[in-house]
């Protein structure tokens, strides 16, 4: 794949991560989403297969931050959700001549440059799409696309099906990529405790969501019977 664009849509922090109600309080919500995109920005700029990082968004402070990480802003004037956010994005990045799109998700916090740089690798040669579906819920983690616009943005329920189709539709055979760290967004309170079991390099959302008050049993696997969502017990149980 010659060098493609990362485009990250990135949702006003204030609304984002809604699905986390259950465990975090809106402004613990907001700075999670901030730490989440920055770790996901840091990563991409970092990559070194990549013609650029692209991040549309309509947050003011997501804005300065990426800008500061070496992103390219995209104003996000629709704020109509990721579909309409990754298209326009797309859009501007094609009539500026990018010769192909890798659309990463902004709730990935384990991803490492060299996950990207393996999915450029392994991309082929236009036309083609990769893909890296979302475990839980089959959307779509990781939609790499040449030309930019090769086929339909189709995100939202079940896209990681829709995306599939729409490659056969247009005569591509989609490639699904098997890479660990793109298969576990963050959506749901479990994914929070999933993905501190699990380890790795540190990074600003490990850091906070472990700074947080009440973590260890907040993001604790919770023992049969209790939801991570009642308060802690005064005494854990054994
Ligand atoms: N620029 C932009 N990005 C968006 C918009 N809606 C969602 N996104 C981004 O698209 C990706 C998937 O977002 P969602 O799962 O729909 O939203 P979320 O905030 O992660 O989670 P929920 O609020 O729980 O649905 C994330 O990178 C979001 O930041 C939007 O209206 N504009
Ligand atoms: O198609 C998608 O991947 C969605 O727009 C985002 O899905 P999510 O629920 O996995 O965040």
């Amino acid at each position: 794949m010659t060098a493609p664009w990362c485009l990250i849509p990135v949702k006003r922090l204030e609304q984002a991560k809604q699905r986390l109600a259950p465990l975090l309080d809106p402004d613990e919500r907001a700075r999670l989403a901030r730490a989440m995109a920055l770790d996901v920005i840091e990563a991409a700029t970092r990559a070194s297969t990549l013609a650029g990082v692209a991040v549309i968004t309509a947050d003011a402070e997501v804005t300065a931050q990426a800008r500061r990480a070496g992103a390219r802003i995209i104003a996000d004037r629709a704020e109509a959700g990721t579909c309409v956010a990754v298209a326009e994005g797309a859009r501007i990045l094609a009539e500026d001549g990018a010769a192909g799109i890798l659309v990463l998700a902004a709730d990935l916090p384990q991803v490492m440059p060299e996950d990207l740089d393996h999915v450029v690798v392994r991309h082929g040669a236009a036309p083609a799409v990769s893909l890296v579906p979302a475990a839980a819920d089959r959307g779509t983690n990781l939609l790499a696309c040449s030309p930019v616009q090769a086929i339909p943005f189709l995100y939202g329920p079940d896209s990681f099906h829709h995306h599939l189709q729409a490659a056969r539709a247009c005569g591509i055979t989609p490639r699904v990529l098997d890479l660990p760290r793109l298969v576990r967004d963050i959506d749901r309170p479990g994914d929070l405790s999933a993905f501190l079991a699990q380890g790795g390099p540190p990074s600003r959302s490990r850091t906070l969501l472990k700074a947080l008050p009440g973590a260890i049993w907040r993001f604790a696997e919770a023992p049969p019977g209790v939801s991570r969502a009642d308060p802690p017990p005064t005494r854990l149980p054994a």
